[in-house]
């Protein structure tokens, strides 16, 4: 063994030099290491962003250097050495959660995204058992299985790690990453699913070097590519460990249907869904068509989410002959629940009232058979009731309504990457709402547990995703794993160049429901391609109720809106009202014609748009934002990049006299050539906060100048205004209303506060027709981008109209 890993390793492990002798000729116990490599780039977390590319960049190639080494046989290791080493992995890890548990500090962890991994797409009953006499380190066993049992408790860092041995007593550490239900689980949950003595085949296995040392180790990536082996499993037909039947510490597990029943009830009451859909399945396996696991299981499904799991559980347990009318009740039940929550509303109600007609006199079914109702309604008309959904989202991020797709269809575009995009199929008008749409899964910040950090280093995009990014993937595959029947729905989204282009059309056709075996999963999921996917087509959701409250972080993936392509002058925009995304035309769109949405907020610099863009993997926006950015030219870009980061800015707005805000206003007016078109985003922002500072004054010029700045920021942000409180067209707003500015869509509360702002001018001003034109003004841009009604437009402005004292103005104007 390498001596600076042996240190390392007997550092980590607290060993006493003499214990260091004692394992050293064991550890190699004679055989030849591994080929020597270069060590891996090492990371540093405060790195800036041009060192994280390039450090992204070396780590790549350091990966592809290190593949091209040859495969080669594995040394051995003691058996015995391996299972004590474990035990105190274990040790460690136990005091580092003990200590954990009373707030010691946060614990982080780091890992890659976009390297290579395999996923087996092939039936375990297909392929060959393998041994670790035949398997090669830094192969992948195409066409193979190892059956492998477990012979030490298991530990955990960000995978799942312990030791296995194959028939022959050849040991060897396992990592298991993306295991359901693990990624914050207690050390007993995990010894509920790999006790000591649980026998796994592992689908087409990778036998990797380690980082450091000569130890290989087999990384699962997949949860899919483990089945687990139990009694009665055909793999064990012949099967004799030369170590012996039995482990020693291996916990005895129940061998009887009620046993596990009982086992899986104590679960479930213990709310650990998983380790009870877990268990009922290994009494399932007993017996098969035991009626009371199944409606357990499918309870337990529900619980998890697991809504083709749970609705093929109640449909066995329907077919079966003969079954008792009170389990034939509980089925329909869940039946109907798990429609429900597959948004299959008319299937859901149908059952829901079959339920009831047969339970006379009790209610439990009306209000599932009116959330149906109104879940048919909003799917068919595209209505909401947007000002009580926006009161809820404050409290309870997921909503339950259903999606709605307007006018839209996804066509074939092959100038884009995937070759599609998304087309209104009839003229749509500014406002008009063309999707609102569910997340396949969503992470907020408020999802995560506080002490755990995990720093997520994508090597597709080279950028490094944020908390919530991390952990999106382990929550798909998640999904997936327990609603097999969605598997097209993610792996037809694009998934870049590297990958066979998705097919044309989306979404894909629905498919049939599929059980849910945890003991031999009917799904492959291939983890490097769902990493791709995520990268291609990830949204940070940006919540309206939450707009300027901090703790917005969040990302999504949402596979309808992941067809749109972008453009930072898009003719959509979106938001989201809880993990729901609306999306609304932002004018005129004919019939036929490409709709664009922006994948990045719209008020950011040139510069900083190419950053966000390069995490969506757009190379190069053709834009007329974009082209007339680069057409004033990089010196005028890079200084109002600089203003932007240091300038226009609340606080430095707050704290410069007003001469000075005028100098910054100046500044930013000169970064846009002359020729250039209205919209000016910066210098919009700009001439806001000097329109503040003048109003500040108190002053009627001064307030006259101010009304004159807010005009010119309505025009730089791509309103048409239509006359200082003047001139209106046929609206009688003095604001044109065939068109809402592209630029200023992740800001609608923005431009309503404003608009409010020029209104309680106005007031002052004692020039109250103008006044009651520009609350009108806020009032439309509400209505056209959020919804309808008094209600919402006074609780999204409540604050800005409070402080400028019109609050009670406002609420009279609108009775
Ligand atoms: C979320 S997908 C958009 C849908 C994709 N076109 C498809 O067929 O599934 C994002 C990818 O689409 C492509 N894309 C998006 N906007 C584009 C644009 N303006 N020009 C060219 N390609 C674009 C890029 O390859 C980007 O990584």
């Amino acid at each position: 063994m390498d001596p600076a890993m042996l240190a390392a390793f007997m550092a980590r492990m607290n060993l006493a030099p003499d214990q260091l002798l004692s394992m050293q000729g064991a550890l190699s116990s004679g055989s030849r290491g591994l080929t020597v490599r270069r060590p891996p780039p090492s990371f540093q977390h405060d790195m800036s962003a041009e060192e994280l590319t390039q450090f992204l960049e070396q780590y790549k190639q350091w990966f592809e250097e290190d593949r091209t080494i040859p495969a080669e046989p594995a040394p051995l290791f003691d058996r015995s050495l391996l299972i004590s080493e474990q035990h105190r992995r274990r040790a460690e890890v136990e005091r580092t959660l003990s200590q954990h548990g009373v707030g010691v500090g946060v614990l982080t962890f780091t890992t890659f995204v976009g390297l290579a991994k395999h996923s087996s797409q092939t039936p375990v009953q297909d392929l060959r058992p393998a041994r670790f006499a035949d398997m090669l380190v830094r192969q992948v066993h195409v066409g193979h299985y190892l059956l492998c049992r477990i012979i030490a408790p298991c530990s955990r860092m960000v995978a799942i790690q312990t030791m296995i041995e194959d028939v022959d007593g050849v040991a060897y550490d396992l990592s298991i990453y993306n295991f359901p239900s693990t990624s914050d689980c207690t050390l007993e949950h995990l010894d509920a699913l790999f006790p000591v003595g649980r026998i796994l085949a592992l689908r087409e296995p990778t036998f990797k070097a380690p980082m450091q040392g000569d130890r290989p180790l087999v990384r699962v990536d997949s949860p899919t590519d483990i089945s687990f082996a139990v009694a009665g499993s055909p793999l064990l037909d012949g099967v004799v460990w030369q170590t012996g039947a039995m482990l020693p510490r291996s916990p005895t597990l129940p061998t009887t249907m009620d046993a596990w029943k009982q086992r899986g009830n104590d679960y479930f009451k213990a709310s650990h869904w998983f380790l009870a859909a877990f268990a009922y399945s290994q009494g399932l396996s007993l017996q098969p068509d035991a009626a009371v696991l199944l409606l357990n299981r499918a309870e337990a499904y529900l619980r998890l989410m697991y809504y083709s799991g749970a609705l093929c559980d109640a449909q066995r347990v329907l077919s079966i002959e003969g079954i008792p009318d009170a389990h034939a009740g509980k089925a329909l039940f869940r039946l109907a629940k798990a429609h429900y929550g597959r948004a299959e509303y008319a299937a859901a109600q149908k059952s829901f009232v079959r339920w009831k007609n047969t339970h006379a006199g009790d209610p439990a079914a009306d209000p599932w058979i009116e959330r149906c109702r109104a879940r048919e309604r909003e799917r068919s008309s595209g209505e909401y009731d947007w000002p009580s959904l926006y009161c809820t989202a404050r409290r309870n991020i997921r909503l339950d309504i259903a999606e709605y797709i307007g006018i839209v269809e996804v066509r074939t575009m092959s100038n884009r990457g995937g070759g599609r995009g998304v087309v209104a199929t009839k003229e749509l008008r500014a406002g008009d709402v063309l999707m609102v749409t569910k997340p396949f899964v969503s992470v907020y910040e408020s999802d995560l547990p506080k002490d755990k950090m995990i720093i997520s280093l994508d090597l597709i995009s080279k950028t490094m995703k944020d908390r919530t990014g991390a952990v999106l993937l382990e929550r798909i595959i998640d999904k997936i794993y327990g609603n097999p029947d969605l598997l097209d729905k993610v792996f037809h989204l694009y998934a870049g160049p590297d990958y066979m282009s998705p097919p044309s059309a989306y979404p894909p056709v629905s498919r049939d429901p599929v059980s849910v075996e945890p003991l031999n999963p009917k799904v492959d999921i291939d983890i490097a391609q769902l990493e791709a996917i995520c990268t291609y087509n990830n949204f940070d959701p940006y919540r309206l109720e939450t707009h300027g409250s901090g703790n917005n972080k969040a990302t999504g993936l949402y596979p309808l809106a992941s067809l749109f392509n972008h453009s930072c002058s898009p003719n959509a925009f979106w938001y989201c009202i809880g993990d729901f995304m609306i999306i609304r035309a932002t004018g005129l769109i004919p019939a036929g014609t490409e709709i664009t949405i922006s994948y990045c907020g719209g008020l950011e610099s040139y510069e900083d748009r190419q950053t966000a863009l390069k995490k969506h993997m757009v190379e190069h926006c053709t834009c007329s934002l974009c082209e007339q950015d680069r057409h004033d030219g990089e010196d005028r870009l890079r200084k109002r990049h600089q203003l932007q980061e240091e300038r226009v800015l609340p606080a430095v707005f707050s704290a410069v006299s007003l001469a000075e805000a005028r100098t910054i206003e100046k500044d930013v007016r000169e970064t846009y050539g002359r020729t250039r078109g209205p919209i000016r985003p910066l210098l919009a922002i700009a001439l806001h906060a000097v329109a503040e500072k003048l109003r500040a004054t108190g002053r009627p010029r001064q307030l006259r100048e101010a009304l004159q700045k807010d005009m010119e920021a309505f025009r730089c942000f791509g309103f048409e205004v239509l006359g200082q409180g003047g001139t209106q067209d046929s609206t009688g707003l003095p604001i044109g209303t065939a068109h809402l500015p592209a630029q200023a869509s992740s800001n609608l509360r923005g431009l309503g506060d404003m608009m409010l702002r020029v209104a309680a001018t106005y007031v002052e001003l004692s020039e109250e027709a103008n006044a009651v034109q520009w609350i009108k003004a806020a009032l439309w841009l509400t209505k056209t981008c959020v919804g309808d009604g008094k209600e919402l437009f006074l609780i999204l402005h409540e604050a800005a109209m409070k402080q400028v004292n019109i609050y009670d103005y406002v609420d009279r104007l609108l009775r």
